[in-house]
């Protein structure tokens, strides 16, 4: 099932607004969510830590995967990856700190397993909507018990970002507005339902709200802005 799901990425096409990729020419989508030969260090797939509700969602989608409506996104800490390479060479940015880059790691996949972000996404194609299960783990806390905003932020603009990165290629965050509803327990698994909401020209707009395992409790809710780079444009 795992190896289906990941060939079907291999056939991800971009998203409303977006065009596909011609044959053999895979977009920055396909490259950042494709590569075959890191799938043993794939940091989505269940681990020990994992609750019962992460689990669960998880084999509830990788089922959905197997009609082809859902797409199982791999996902890696891409310590010098091909997506790094991509986006240096997008920006063509003298300044950016290259000594630095060569220790870079994703953000969310910085933590040892089980204390930090643990997560898995789908994507679907036809709705143009990326979903997150998402567990924060003990180093995420914010108020006792509860994760930290900028912990829940983080997932949001992971969530987001991979929305508008399907759907246009390698973007970056202009703006993200979130609102707060209901703490979020520690440990607990939480669903990040985003979609696209328009594309014009280079912006992307997308929203999403996070709700329990159970969906019964809203926690947070939150839009954005992302902006697809323009190559060969400095960033700094
Ligand atoms: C597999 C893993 C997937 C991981 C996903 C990770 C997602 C995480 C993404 C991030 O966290 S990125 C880090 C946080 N973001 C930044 O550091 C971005 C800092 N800002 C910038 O670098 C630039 O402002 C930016 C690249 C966003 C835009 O600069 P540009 O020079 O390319 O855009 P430009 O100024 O030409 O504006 C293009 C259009 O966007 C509009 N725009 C730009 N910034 C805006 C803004 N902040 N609010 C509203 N509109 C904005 C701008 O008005 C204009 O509209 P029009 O075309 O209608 O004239």
């Amino acid at each position: 099932m795992l190896r289906s799901c990941a060939a079907r990425l291999r056939t991800l096409g971009a998203g409303r607004g977006g065009a596909r990729p011609p044959a053999g020419n895979p977009g920055p989508a396909q490259r950042w969510f494709s590569s075959e030969k890191l799938s043993a260090n794939d940091r989505s797939l269940p681990n020990p830590s994992w609750n019962k509700d992460l689990r669960l969602l998880f084999e509830q989608f990788m089922k959905k995967c197997e009609d082809g409506s859902w797409t199982h996104m791999p996902s890696y800490s891409y310590k010098n990856t091909l997506s790094t390479q991509d986006f240096t060479t997008l920006i063509r940015d003298g300044k950016l700190p290259n000594k630095h880059l060569s220790q870079a790691q994703l953000f969310t996949r910085s933590y040892e397993e089980g204390l930090g972000f643990e997560y898995v996404m789908f994507y679907n194609d036809a709705e143009n909507r990326t979903i997150c299960f998402f567990q924060g783990g003990p180093y995420l806390q914010g108020a006792p018990g509860f994760l930290h905003g900028g912990a829940i932020s983080t997932m949001i603009d992971a969530t987001l970002g991979t929305s508008a990165m399907i759907a246009v290629g390698i973007v970056m965050t202009a703006n993200l507005n979130i609102t707060f509803k209901r703490p979020i327990p520690l440990g607990s698994a939480v669903v990040i339902n985003s979609q696209v909401d328009k594309i014009e020209g280079r912006k992307v707009f997308v929203s999403c709200n996070v709700r329990s395992a159970d969906e019964k409790t809203v926690y947070t809710e939150a839009t954005s802005l992302f902006i697809k780079l323009e190559p060969g444009k400095s960033l700094t």
